[in-house]
């Protein structure tokens, strides 16, 4: 498990690393690790890193520092260095002296030759012949979207770009990018990751983020955002052991699907029946149709006469009719975990009597799209691990917000996100595999808030693994269905185990 950390938590660690070793030489210490990953970007790309050039964009504060500094060092190597000021009053001057020094050249953003767009001949000049950039427009403070000028040179931008702690344009704290936005080749970041480098178009923009170590881990504190590895989900997953038989390692009951909607009873139920090899029951009116697919089901027509089990999940395709209230409240008052996902949540939203019907004592995890989000609780908007959290309390629930990143919230504030890293797994009724999933690890036993971010990272590595043949994020695939994203399950079980080994 690694972390991010907030801005403001980043600062107050800051502060007290400064404490005991001075700022400019813990500058000096970001800058140097920024130089290292930008000459190795250059040989990457170029073939070469002496006799290369390099344009840095240099934004206000540290960050623009930052690059400056790294300017410098580039410079000892033999790199030619170019940096455009956006704000030239403001431009750190340590960073600036320092690159002055090396044998830097220095030019304004803009000036008497800006042309219409406001960008003078110079810049546009160190632009367009970089071989690398070095993003240090803006970091930690950045707000909003980025102001015109800096936006205009980030869309004239085609060498590979080094961003220094963060793409600039990209929102530091939610991810979330306004308009022009730099896309990295690779981020260098400092003590630990930033919010933004995990959520939303965030993941792409910065993508790979190295973390340079300043001495800032000893005054992190614990993160706002947990984020799993593939190693510890393979072996946090549930297996059999010698002493286990089917009912020791958790019945799950799935409660899913209609005449209308069988679909969803198979592919929740098969989920579950391929995520742990305890034993899955199925109840609801498409038990024929389960039974045809997964012969190992037990299968009834009713949650009345289901048989003991030790998780429900339960939603999918269950209408939100009359029937489908009553199979909901009879799987809430049973007294274990239950995840409630698609017609379940818009059933709570529509009827909040049936929160009466919740055994306070046994755990909820609720799986909501952003739609039936907006139903249970307004809008997500563009903070979404603060919507999820205070939805979370509120509800005394484990909430996990679908999407490209899925962010799970415990009742007590934690939160884990996924990044799906693509986006296949966005097709009809992937969603039930989800669910199928996180029933039969509630079943195991898994913790709620954890068995959601198992069951995420296992459903999008799977919908890779279907999509493309491998674990390669960026290798060509072609569109999948939901079956083919349960087909292919037991291969990121397996996988994920296997980093485990
Ligand atoms: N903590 C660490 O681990 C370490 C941190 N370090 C570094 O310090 C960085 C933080 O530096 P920072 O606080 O000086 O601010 P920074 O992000 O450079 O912004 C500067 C100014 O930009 C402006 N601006 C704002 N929004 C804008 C926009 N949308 N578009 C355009 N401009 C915008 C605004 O200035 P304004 O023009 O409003 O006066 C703002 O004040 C951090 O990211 C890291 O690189 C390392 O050196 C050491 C280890
Ligand atoms: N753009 C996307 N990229 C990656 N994963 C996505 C994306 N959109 C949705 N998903 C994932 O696909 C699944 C869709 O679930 P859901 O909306 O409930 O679909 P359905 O109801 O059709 O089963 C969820 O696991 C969600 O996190
Ligand atoms: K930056």
């Amino acid at each position: 498990m690694y972390g991010a950390w907030t801005p403001d938590q980043i600062r107050a660690a800051e502060q007290k690393l400064f404490a005991r070793t001075p700022e400019p030489q813990v500058m000096r210490r970001a800058a140097y690790a920024v130089a290292v990953h930008t000459a190795r970007l250059l040989d990457e790309s170029s073939g070469s890193v002496a006799g290369r050039h390099a344009t840095l964009l240099v934004g206000a504060g540290n960050n623009g520092g930052d690059a400056l500094w790294a300017g410098a060092f580039l410079r000892r190597r033999g790199v030619g260095v170019t940096a455009v000021l956006l704000s030239p009053d403001k431009a750190h001057p340590a960073g600036l002296a320092a690159l002055r020094r090396a044998g830097g050249r220095v030019v304004e953003a803009g000036g008497p030759s800006a042309d219409t767009a406001g960008i003078g001949a110079e810049a546009a000049d160190a632009v367009e012949r970089a071989d690398v950039v070095v993003d240090g427009i803006v970091g930690l403070s950045a707000r909003g979207g980025l102001r015109p000028t800096a936006a205009e040179l980030v869309r004239r931008v085609t060498a590979p770009v080094v961003a220094v702690d963060l793409p600039s344009g990209v929102d530091p704290l939610t991810g979330a990018v306004d308009g022009a936005a730099v896309s990295a080749e690779v981020t260098v970041t400092f003590g630990g990751h930033r919010p933004c480098h995990v959520l939303g178009a965030g993941v792409v923009h910065s993508r790979p983020v190295e973390v340079a170590d300043i001495g800032l881990d000893d005054f992190l504190g614990d993160p706002e955002l947990y984020l799993l590895e593939d190693a510890e989900v393979g072996a946090c997953w549930p297996v059999p052991s010698a002493s286990d038989d089917k009912y020791s390692q958790g019945v799950v009951g799935i409660a899913a699907g209609s005449a209308t909607y069988p679909g969803a009873a198979v592919l929740a139920g098969g989920a579950a029946v391929q995520a742990t090899s305890g034993m899955v029951r199925y109840a609801g009116p498409a038990a024929d149709v389960v039974r045809a697919h997964w012969p190992e089901v037990v299968a009834t027509g009713s949650v009345t006469d289901a048989g003991r089990v030790q998780a429900w999940a339960v939603g999918p395709g269950i209408g939100t009719g009359g029937s489908g209230r009553e199979v909901l409240r009879h799987v809430l008052e049973a007294g274990v975990p239950v995840c409630a996902d698609a017609d379940s949540i818009t059933l709570l939203a529509e009827d909040p009597t049936l929160w009466d019907a919740r055994d306070p004592d046994a755990p909820l995890v609720l799986t909501p799209h952003a739609g039936e989000f907006a139903r249970l609780a307004g809008e997500v908007g563009a903070d979404r691990v603060s919507a999820v959290r205070e939805v979370a309390a509120r509800f005394d629930a484990v909430v996990l917000l679908k999407g490209n990143t899925t962010v799970v919230a415990a009742p007590d504030g934690r939160v884990l996100v996924n990044s799906a890293r693509q986006s296949w797994p966005a097709t009809a009724g992937s969603g039930d595999v989800l669910t199928g999933l996180i029933g039969a690890l509630l079943a195991a036993g898994i913790d709620p808030w954890a068995a959601c971010g198992f069951a995420s990272l296992v459903h999008s590595r799977a919908a890779l693994l279907a999509a493309t043949g491998g674990a390669d994020a960026d290798a060509v695939g072609a569109p999948i269905g939901a079956s083919a994203l349960l087909a292919s399950v037991p291969d990121a079980i397996r996988a994920v185990r296997a980093e485990a080994l």
